[in-house]
């Protein structure tokens, strides 16, 4: 574990454009704060995604296809860049130029890794998009650099395995069902991509669940008149399938009336979700193999034309900050949902801020500032967690292994009384 502490001299991003930051906040309120994760720590996870991850994936996508020597050169040089040399802004003819010198006040020309790990991953991702021309006019613009990977994962014979098994559903209790449909949704997120690239070979260890609030998600649901529910998709392939199965679920056995399901607006983490990918897998859905997985891919086609499901994005799904720091517009439209599900590593890390707190401190404190009930579906893939028991966090600590960073432990965490930090705030300042 690892990664940096936050000093009185370190650097962080600007956030000029929010009125009030989680720090000034928890400061405002004497609540307690923790050490933002940096990645210039060699041996910490951070360091190792930088140095170890990033490497292999790049290596990854100059193979998977045909760049010419233009792409080619700009990706080396942005390996070589992240890896041993300074944050260069993006070139002044981007269309989001402006924007990423905003976020990065303070950070360009300072080292990588004394960036806050989440903004230098963000901006990381950002400049792979700018080096393989995906926003330039030209033959690559528009090209998901990570389609081949993604494609490859969604025609392959384990999705062919998990769409037959979808016929076991209808033989099972409907609440049996929502409970098996809430695990492959929760360990669907083991399938990362980028996780992949350096999880250990044929590393397949029996998941453990170390935190449930699986209930207070359901009787949330369970007790509003016309559920909204607002799903933040994670990973594409074998995570978003299991996710899309059970927004059917919920749609079909009346747990929604309605479903948002956000994705990003463009490539991002290797494979994570994006619009194109989500009708890449209705599609794969509709067409089976398996019964089941045919009805259940027409009734989401049916449910996108009727208007109960619904995707969206937001500029600010690939937005170097956490989810404390989202825009006035995306803060309003989540704040009418029943239950907001964020799904995955990296939206946890977005919920609760990618910093090393305390694993006892209590979900609902780090969680309470999101703008409606929140549950959170993530398998521990990096240093940050909260809301566990002493004893459960005790008993990890004593295995020896590196069990944030492993995948091998899920969790599933809810908050429903959403706004507590915004009600509290809004009061303080008056506002109405
Ligand atoms: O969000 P996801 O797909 O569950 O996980 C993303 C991830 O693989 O990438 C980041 C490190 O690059 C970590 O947050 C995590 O390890």
């Amino acid at each position: 574990m690892g990664g940096g502490s936050r000093t009185a001299g370190q650097l962080v991003p600007s956030r000029r454009r929010v009125l009030v930051t989680a720090d000034e906040e928890r400061d405002a309120l004497n609540m307690p704060t923790a050490p933002v994760i940096l990645s210039s720590t060699p041996g910490s996870f951070a360091w190792g995604v930088f140095h170890e991850r990033h490497p292999k994936l790049i290596r990854q996508v100059l193979d998977a296809l045909p760049y010419g020597p233009t792409e080619r050169a700009a990706v080396e040089e942005l390996l070589s860049e992240s890896t041993g040399g300074v944050l260069e802004p993006l070139d002044k003819s981007a269309h989001d130029h402006q924007q990423w010198s905003e976020w990065g006040e303070g950070l360009f020309g300072r080292p990588w890794g004394e960036a806050p790990f989440l903004w230098a991953e963000s901006y990381f991702y950002r400049r792979l998009l700018e080096a393989t021309g995906y926003f330039r006019p030209g033959t690559w613009q528009g090209i998901d650099p990570f389609a081949p990977f993604k494609n490859a994962e969604l025609a392959g014979p384990a999705v062919d395995a998990e769409l037959a098994a979808l016929g076991d559903l209808p033989s099972l209790s409907a609440e049996k069902r929502a409970d098996v449909l809430l695990s492959s949704a929760l360990w669907g997120n083991r399938a990362d991509l980028s996780f992949q690239i350096t999880a250990a070979a044929g590393d397949a260890p029996p998941p453990a669940l170390i935190a449930d609030d699986s209930p207070l998600l359901w009787s949330t649901l369970a007790t509003a008149s016309t559920p909204r529910v607002c799903v933040i998709a994670d990973n594409a392939g074998r995570e978003l399938l299991p996710d899309l199965v059970l927004v059917d679920h919920l749609l079909t056995g009346g747990s929604a009336a309605e479903v948002v399901l956000y994705v990003k607006p463009s490539p991002y983490y290797v494979s994570d979700a994006t619009t194109a990918d989500v009708l890449a897998t209705i599609e794969r859905l509709r067409n089976g193999p398996g019964r089941e997985a045919e009805l259940t891919g027409r009734r989401l086609w049916r449910a996108m034309n009727s208007g109960t499901l619904t995707v969206r994005t937001h500029q600010f799904f690939c937005a170097p900050m956490p989810f404390h720091d989202m825009p006035a517009d995306l803060r309003a439209e989540l704040s009418g949902a029943t239950m907001t599900i964020i799904k995955g590593d990296l939206n946890y890390r977005r919920l609760v801020g990618d910093q090393l707190w305390d694993a006892t401190d209590p979900f609902a404190e780090r969680a309470g500032h999101f703008p409606s009930p929140v549950a959170a579906l993530r398998t521990l893939k990096s240093d940050v967690v909260v809301g566990l028991d002493g004893r459960v966090v005790a008993g990890l600590d004593a295995t020896g292994e590196p069990w944030r960073t492993s995948g091998k432990y899920g969790l599933v965490q809810a908050h429903a009384q959403g706004s507590a930090t915004c009600a509290r705030r809004m009061k303080r300042t008056g506002a109405r």
